[in-house]
């Protein structure tokens, strides 16, 4: 059914027999069954779109091929997976022949050999050149064809020389004009992009062929692929699929237009014009250190993009340069790409288990072989809910996709069906507390998740609460972390959070983890007393959010004590009060009667009334009211003062202090390295302010520094 290329048959035993003799033999098999497996995975990957190893791991088999072939010349045959251009061609599809090759690119993995390659590409120029950077895009390259304005053909790469001609699906794209527009269209032009599936549309796509009973793709590329590859168009435009060009293969007729082309950047700027979608990320950069600080800049913001990237292309923009360093049989040598490190691996799923939340929602989590993902390891990840697991797909024992992008909380995107056992198994929402065996339900009719009602005793709630008690959104008391929690809990000392303040040098000598052999007061012990007389102290907004009422926040806490005052008059006031405050709304004020309805959760409050923590806030008067009606974003590290403290700051003298950007925001101020916030100041016209500008507006108000 699939046809297969050269490269798929190749073996060492092609290559001039003189050479292979000095191959040893170990080295002539493992290169055998590396170049099987890299062939194998091409395949699973290019036509299938159901890869069975993660992006690092096929790369690392190539390296390991390419290394041996360093070794020994005599292994790197024409059709070596090392000469050749990944993938091939089904058919499913009509096979067609490209006008000029499409190649792949070669890769650098760290900025030394990128550094390297761009003094060597430079020196073989002989000139001084400029670079062209641009995102690199992770989807399915496409070559479309333009006769005299018309859309005629689009092909997939395939081997580079022969692809599929997706025509018929390609059209259904938007990005796409079926026409150029213009005066100055040329008689014939081939136009190299990628066609992307947009990362927002990614789980719902999955979560729809879950239900459908067919498999889920294993990322936004292989979904891009899949999407595209359909023998129903129809299929194809349903799914959001999108375009960008970044490239010229054949063309004619370009001088009776007019145009002389010299530049690759300048032909983006003409492929514009004619309508098709070109990105607004490329740069030309003329340093080496510029190109490096491009790249650095999408290693940070690689997940504020619409699509998936992989790394970044660098090409030398001098389309003469480039006719002059030509290509490799894979790779043209005058572009190369920077791949940043992977966020996708492979593990695999041991187990799906529940945890009790601090309001005693129950969320499965997964338990997995131990990975090493962008730079930590993992082996949890959080799955949500029960309708969560089953719209991923997954089943315990499965391989599966995890992903970690960056510093953000590790995702399993879905299972790699080919390689599920026969033992795999659904996983099993329980329908009892895992902790305290109480049944378990839904709050509301509805909702998707299901909690464990026995909320004041429940032990996992409870250490939960604790917790969060100490954390330091709430109390901020050090000496108080998981373990100390469980041990006062374990002794018996608190019955909930309410005895946390009134505990005594008696009790708490009570407690293993608080004591010395001899039976007295630990350190540690003496430190947590210390430390919780410390935070009677804190302020109201702290008081509240450590009382873990749903929906509310330090945003919600900071609103309702500061319009409020006390918790004496929150606890008094009706719902439709609690919702006009600015910042608080229907849903928490709910939230908040409702909370106060609970005998237990009245009296946590009073015994903590009773030991002496702070009720009420009293207003500072000194401080002017310089910011009254004013909003403000602050973004970045400021250097003499903390996010925390200039928050305050705001707050106490009259302003709103938001976490985002827009018409209506009165100033952003804009330490060290500002992030997209900033961006969006300048695009909305919003007054941007130094530290030393926030200075002047705390003390003298807006017209200081309008
Ligand atoms: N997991 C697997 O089993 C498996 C199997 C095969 C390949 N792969 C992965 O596929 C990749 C290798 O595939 P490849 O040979 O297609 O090379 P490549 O994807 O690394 O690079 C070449 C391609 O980049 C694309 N590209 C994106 N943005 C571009 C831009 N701005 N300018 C120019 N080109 C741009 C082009 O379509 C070009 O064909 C690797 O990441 C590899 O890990 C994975
Ligand atoms: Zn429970």
């Amino acid at each position: 059914m699939w046809q297969v290329s050269d490269a798929e048959l190749s073996t060492p035993d092609q290559a001039s027999s003189v050479e292979l003799a000095e191959v040893p033999d170990d080295a002539r098999h493992r290169w055998t069954d590396l170049a099987e497996q890299i062939n194998g995975h091409r395949f699973a990957y290019y036509i299938r779109e159901q890869p069975t190893v993660s992006d690092g791991e096929f790369d690392r088999l190539l390296h390991e091929l390419e290394a041996l072939e360093e070794q020994y010349p005599g292994l790197r045959t024409p059709d070596s997976p090392s000469q050749v251009v990944g993938g091939t061609f089904s058919t499913d599809f009509a096979a067609v022949d490209h006008l000029e090759r499409l190649l792949s690119l070669d890769n650098v993995f760290s900025v030394d050999e990128l550094r390297a390659w761009m003094e060597r590409a430079t020196q073989a120029a002989g000139t001084t050149v400029t670079w062209l950077c641009e995102l690199k895009i992770d989807g399915l390259a496409i070559d479309l064809v333009y006769e005299d304005g018309r859309l005629v053909r689009a092909a997939t790469r395939g081997d580079g020389r022969t692809g599929e001609d997706v025509t018929l699906n390609v059209r259904t794209l938007r990005d796409v004009p079926s026409q150029l527009s213009g005066d100055d269209v040329p008689e014939l032009v081939e136009v190299r992009g990628e066609i992307f599936f947009p990362t927002a549309g990614f789980a719902e796509l999955n979560a729809g062929l879950v239900e459908a009973g067919k498999a889920p793709f294993a990322n936004p590329r292989n979904a891009a692929s899949g999407s595209l590859r359909q023998k129903d168009p129809k299929v194809t435009a349903s799914r959001p699929l999108h375009l960008l060009v970044h490239g010229i293969g054949a063309r004619r007729g370009f001088d009776a237009q007019g145009i002389d082309l010299t530049r690759q950047s300048q032909a983006y700027e003409l492929l514009g014009g004619w309508g098709l979608p070109v990105s607004d990320r490329a740069k030309v950069l003329e340093s080496v250190d510029d190109v490096l600080g491009f790249v650095e800049y999408f290693g940070e913001h690689r997940h504020d993009l619409e699509h998936d990237i992989d790394g970044i292309v660098v090409k030398i923009d001098e389309l003469a340069v480039q006719r002059r360093l030509g290509s490799t049989s894979r790779a043209p040598r005058w572009a190369i790409a920077f791949k940043y490190p992977p966020e996708e691996v492979t593990t695999k799923l041991l187990d799906i288990r529940v945890n009790v939340g601090r309001t005693g929602r129950v969320t499965p989590f997964a338990v997995m072989e131990p990975v090493l993902v962008s730079g930590s390891t993992v082996e949890m990840a959080t799955l949500h809910n029960a309708d969560e697991v089953r719209r991923k797909g997954v089943l315990i024992g499965d391989t599966v996709v995890l992903r970690k992008a960056g510093d953000v909380i590790p995702e399993v995107l879905g299972p790699v069906i080919d390689l599920r056992p026969d033992d795999a198994r659904e996983f099993v929402m329980p329908t009892h507390c895992p902790s305290c065996g109480t049944e378990l339900a839904a709050q509301r009719e509805g909702d998707v998740d299901i909690r464990c009602p026995n909320s004041r005793s429940c032990p996992a709630q409870l250490r939960e609460r604790l917790f969060h008690v100490a954390s330091r959104g709430a109390f901020d008391i050090e000496a108080m972390g998981f373990e100390a929690a469980q041990s006062l809990l374990d002794a018996g000392v608190v019955q909930d959070e309410g005895d946390l303040f009134g505990l005594s040098e008696q009790q708490l000598s009570a407690v293993p983890l608080f004591t010395r052999k001899d039976g007295e007061l630990s350190a540690n012990g003496g430190k947590l007393l210390a430390n919780l007389e410390k935070a009677k102290a804190q302020p109201l907004w702290r008081v509240i959010v450590a009382l873990s009422i749903r929906h509310v926040g330090p945003t919600a806490a900071r609103a309702l004590a500061t319009e409020l005052g006390s918790l004496d008059a929150i606890r008094s006031a009706a719902q439709d009060e609690l919702a006009a405050v600015d910042g608080v709304g229907p849903v928490i004020a709910e939230a908040v009667v409702e909370w106060f309805g609970v005998d237990w959760h009245r009296a946590v409050v009073d015994k903590w009334a009773a030991a002496g923590v702070r009720m009420a806030d009293e207003r500072d008067e000194s401080v002017p009211r310089t910011l009254e009606g004013l909003t403000l974003v602050v973004t970045g590290s400021l250097e003499g003062i903390s996010r925390d403290e200039a928050r305050e700051a705001i707050l106490a003298r009259g302003g709103k202090a938001s976490g985002s950007v827009s018409k209506k925001t009165s100033f952003v101020v804009v330490g060290e390295n500002p992030g997209s916030k900033h961006d969006k100041a300048v695009q909305l016209g919003v007054p941007v302010l130094d530290e030393a500008g926030f200075r002047r507006l705390l003390d003298e108000g807006p017209d200081a520094v309008s």
